[in-house]
């Protein structure tokens, strides 16, 4: 028998759909067992442990990383390569894993792991509260001015409703999703200089900022502003759609939850960054290597797939999955609130990964100068200004 140790993110959003993946995995597969090490709260804890535990036998055998630490794992030398493994397989598309698929989990070409869980961010909102502010919770806002307008009169219906929750916090994927919404970048092209202090970073600043003014945005922890929702106390709240089914089960019966797209700032050029994470290989014993790679394409394949998108609500990874009437091929019909992420499909980008070692670092400080513009303490240009100076002086000096 051969254990594999797996390590994984958030268990808020993926220990039952990781229970019955591996539950299954090793009725499947009896001479492989599945243990799990201790989850990491966040992507960012997740990435940080697994680089400090490389190399000793702490090390798992089996990780899953945000999709914008790929390239950090890439960098440290840490991943098993998995395109030999790709190659020897033969037959990864009619498995569901096309081009494109692979792809999400490549640096620079190399495959370092295979997509797990993609996610694009969404607008959940309240329709009693919209209903309540004038709204039609049939016609939800499709631009940012509509969304501020209804959040502004929300938070005007008193009794300690806000209008807007954003999740700026943890990481840069929101703030990515205002840029990347407007039609700006993280980096110029050969990234050795800031981009995102462009007019379009300026413009997704702003609407920062406007959120707290017109939408009547409170600052909020993660945890509180989800709280909050769920309790009906926000109007509108923005962040990943891997959130919809906590959201769901939160929010019960207290009133009706609807989703939509979220707006773009430019919506010709505006993008959204693709967020989840890939399944990794760290053992390099070639054993259990054989049983991680089964392990791995197990749970990205199609029936991974199909019980991470109705457990969570990630957009699907995986072709087979998402066509065929044995996986998802009915859901989205019956399942309403999915549609959203699944309708943004198209304009999914990469979530940006940020050269060097200071990854870690750059991503914090520009949380921390988001904070600064949603409690007042800056102007959106001055903390825009302040993270491009800072994250310029750490990246990687060529
Ligand atoms: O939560 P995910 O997996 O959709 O990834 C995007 C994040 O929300 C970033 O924290």
């Amino acid at each position: 028998e051969t254990t594999l140790t797996v390590h994984y993110p958030m268990p808020g959003f993926f220990k039952d759909v990781m229970d019955t993946i591996s539950k299954k995995f090793m009725e499947q597969n009896p001479d492989i067992k599945i243990q799990f090490a201790a989850p990491s709260a966040t992507y960012e804890e997740g990435i940080q442990t697994i680089l400090r535990q490389a190399g000793t036998s702490e090390m798992p055998d089996v990780t899953f990383i945000g999709l914008n630490r790929l390239r950090m794992m890439d960098e440290r030398n840490v991943a098993v390569d998995l395109g030999p493994l790709v190659q020897k397989d033969g037959n990864m598309a009619e498995q569901g894993f096309s081009d494109t698929i692979l792809k999400l989990a490549q640096v620079k070409g190399k495959q370092v792991g295979l997509a797990f869980a993609t996610s694009n961010p969404i607008m959940y909102y309240n329709a009693d509260l919209v209903k309540a502010a004038g709204g039609d919770p049939d016609n939800p806002p499709k631009t940012w001015d509509e969304v501020l307008t209804l959040a502004g009169k929300i938070k005007a219906l008193g009794n300690g409703v806000d209008g807007i929750d954003f999740r700026w916090q943890g990481d840069d994927w929101m703030f990515s999703a205002l840029l990347f919404g407007a039609g700006g970048k993280m980096l110029s092209d050969d990234e050795t200089k800031v981009a995102f202090n462009s007019p379009e970073g300026q413009k997704a600043v702003d609407m920062i900022e406007r959120m707290v003014k017109e939408g009547g945005m409170p600052v909020f922890t993660k945890a509180a502003g989800e709280q909050a929702f769920a309790a009906g106390k926000v109007g509108f709240e923005f962040q990943t759609t891997g959130a919809l089914i906590n959201t769901i089960k939160n929010v019960g019966t207290k009133f009706d939850l609807r989703t939509a797209k979220i707006p773009l700032i430019d919506p010709v050029n505006g993008r959204l960054p693709t967020g989840g994470n890939a399944v990794v290989i760290l053992t390099h014993d070639p054993v259990k290597e054989d049983a991680a790679w089964k392990f791995a394409k197990f749970a990205a394949g199609p029936y991974g797939a199909s019980v991470v998108v109705p457990g969570t609500g990630y957009v699907p990874n995986n072709e087979l999955a998402a066509k065929s009437s044995e996986y998802l091929g009915d859901f989205y019909k019956k399942n309403p609130l999915f549609q959203a992420s699944l309708n943004q499909m198209s304009v999914m980008i990469p979530w940006y990964a940020f050269p060097g070692a200071n990854g870690v670092r750059v991503t914090q400080t520009i949380v921390d100068n988001l904070s600064r513009i949603v409690d007042g303490s800056a102007t959106p240009k001055e903390a825009l200004d302040d993270a491009a100076a800072d994250v310029e002086g750490m990246l990687p000096r060529s």
